[in-house]
């Protein structure tokens, strides 16, 4: 079942095209790994599912719908875990959660929240403590909690995974696998092509706003090498326009 859809996406912002017609779909169950380098309209994208950059033309669609003619409908279904998540430095871990729980207004006990955080392996130890404690893994680990309790089908997570550890970087995959298999349509935003490849069904490499190749899991897996191969030669073809138009001044 299709939750998420690009259909010919074109989107400018100040004048310039940065999504140039780019069209790909994300079922229930699934990770949707979007690669790219610097600039490719990996966050436009995000931006654009989420409701603040209308399409020039094409559409994106939640659940079927289009996002454009019910804006606060597509953001109640979906959680979105920026690249450093915004939560209170002075809370801890459980007033966090309880404070945007009321604020998205749903309040939950104090035994749900444990559940969740339970289920996001945050240490028992650090749960009182205040955020402002707390490593970037941590952090992560409270902001998906949130997304749990909030009962979202629909993950958007951009760069999820920058400036964490190796062994968080696993867990935190770990976690995503395991709520897309719960039935969870993630689709996540990337520059890290082992990690695309650890934890997606899906990759679609984005260069330059096109959507130039699509790698799909074969026995649960898609091959580093081949992607790390498509990825490194949109690099080398950036690279080569680039010193084109730096020869042409
Ligand atoms: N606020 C903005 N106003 C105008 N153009 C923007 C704005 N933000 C980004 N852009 C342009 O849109 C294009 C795509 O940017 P975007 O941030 O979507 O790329 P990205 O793939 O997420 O890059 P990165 O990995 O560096 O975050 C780039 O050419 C960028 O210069």
């Amino acid at each position: 079942m299709t939750i998420l859809q690009a259909e010919s996406l074109n989107i400018m912002r100040s004048g310039k095209q940065v999504l140039n017609g780019i069209s790909f779909q994300v079922a229930a169950g699934e990770v949707y790994a979007l690669l790219g380098g610097n600039g490719a309209g990996k966050s436009t994208t995000l931006l654009s599912f989420l409701g603040f950059l209308s399409p020039t033309s094409g559409s994106v669609s939640v659940n079927n719908q289009d996002v454009y003619k019910d804006v606060a409908s597509a953001r109640k279904a979906m959680a979105y875990l920026p690249e450093s998540a915004s939560l209170y430095e002075h809370l801890n871990a459980y007033e966090n959660i309880d404070y945007f729980m009321q604020l998205a207004g749903g309040a939950v006990n104090r035994a749900d929240i444990e559940t969740a955080l339970e289920r996001v392996s945050l240490a028992q130890g650090a749960r009182q403590n205040k955020l402002r404690g707390y490593s970037k893994g941590m952090r992560q680990k409270v902001a998906i909690a949130l997304a749990i309790l909030r009962d979202s089908s629909i993950l958007l997570l951009d760069e999820p995974t920058s400036g964490l550890d190796p062994s968080a970087i696993d867990e935190f995959h770990q976690l995503v696998r395991d709520l897309a298999d719960s039935g969870k349509a993630v689709l996540m935003v990337t520059h890290d092509v082992y990690g695309a490849c650890q934890v997606a069904d899906k990759i679609g490499l984005l260069h330059s706003g096109l959507l130039v190749g699509e790698f799909v899991a074969e026995h649960a897996r898609i091959d580093t090498e081949t992607v790390h191969k498509a990825f490194a030669s949109t690099v080398d073809h950036a690279s080569s326009v680039r010193s084109a138009m730096l020869e042409q001044g």
